[in-house]
């Protein structure tokens, strides 16, 4: 089912007369976790903006639920969870507590109500502990969880999430990860940005890739890493420069696709046999041979032409 519709939306900034989001198209449906992903100003919050109808587009709509949001924020109110720009949705000298039942009596839950489900949030997290430590005195980390337990406080149907993970260290990031993952469980519909790849390949069922203002990528990340993976891919170590006749030899099995002196990686060709290129390999001076399972970092790399964070 289709929570979420963004149809064609295109916006240029009047000031600066910058074209920030170009005709971009995409759907969340409930339980995805799209991964939004693109380079330092590619208009990823551009695009959150005009959903959240914080930003109007020049042209496009969005669509919560088959109706028409373009205009109404009130709606999308009532049914999203939001964390923009890290951890700045909060009242840094209260408590999660007391940030929980402010923000939740803002979404219409008694206090009783939102205490309990702040509760809830915080024991997934392992932050219990924290419920009545003011917000100033947690750990960059722990303010961006607290961050997204507010936003989650009233069980929205859809989670906007920019950059959850800016912060975190690995066990946050790996709580998090399960946290998105439960939530999705339960049918929600989460849209996330993030600079971080290995992240986005392992929380979200989907990724969009946008670059100077156009989706240039769209596909399941199952899919994605299954067509990056189908050939055999490999890199050998030679214990000395191979000769041009060796080389020929190999270039009959193998494709070449990086090579640093005596360090090859290879795909194997198509319908080549693992065990030709086993045996074609035994005859050569082989000292270490690994396998390599591409990523999304790979298609990252392709469609944006240079490495993410730069
Ligand atoms: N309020 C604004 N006025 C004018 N130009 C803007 C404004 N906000 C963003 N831009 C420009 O629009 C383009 C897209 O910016 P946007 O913030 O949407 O990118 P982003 O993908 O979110 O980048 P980042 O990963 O750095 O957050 C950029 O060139 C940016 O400079």
């Amino acid at each position: 089912m289709t929570l979420l519709s963004v149809n064609n939306i295109s916006k240029t900034y009047r000031k600066t007369k910058k074209r920030a989001v170009s005709d971009v198209s995409f759907k969340v449906n409930a339980g995805d976790i799209v991964a939004f992903l693109g380079p330092n100003g590619a208009g990823k919050t551009t695009t959150l903006k005009i959903i959240l109808n914080l930003v109007s587009p020049d042209k496009g709509s969005i669509f919560f639920d088959g109706k028409d949001i373009t205009n109404n924020n009130l709606f999308l109110l009532k049914n999203t969870g939001v964390l923009l720009e890290g951890s700045k949705n909060m009242f840094w000298a209260l408590s999660p507590m007391e940030n929980f039942i402010y923000w939740g009596g803002q979404r219409g839950l008694s206090k009783k109500e939102a205490k309990k489900r702040g509760e809830e949030l915080l024991k997934t997290f392992g932050l219990l502990d924290k419920k009545y430590t003011s917000i100033t005195m947690l750990s960059r980390g722990m303010q961006q969880i607290i961050g997204i337990c507010c936003a989650m406080i009233a069980k929205p149907r859809l989670l906007i999430l920019d950059e959850p993970t800016l912060g975190l260290d690995l066990n946050a990031t790996q709580i998090m990860t399960n946290s998105l993952r439960l939530l999705s469980k339960s049918g929600v519909g989460i849209l996330i940005t993030t600079h971080q790849l290995d992240f986005a390949q392992e929380v979200a069922n989907k990724i969009l890739l946008i670059n100077h203002g156009k989706l240039v990528f769209s596909d399941s990340v199952k899919d994605s890493l299954e067509r990056l993976n189908k050939r055999i891919i490999f890199e050998v170590a030679f214990s000395r420069t191979l000769t041009a006749k060796e080389v020929e030899k190999l270039l009959i099995y193998c494709e070449e696709l990086k090579k640093t002196d005596k360090i090859y990686r290879l795909s194997g060709r198509e319908k080549t046999k693992l065990t030709e290129i086993l045996k074609m390999l035994s005859e050569l001076p082989v000292i270490k041979i690994e396998t390599v399972t591409r990523g999304l970092d790979e298609i990252f790399k392709y469609y944006i032409g240079r490495n993410n964070d730069d």
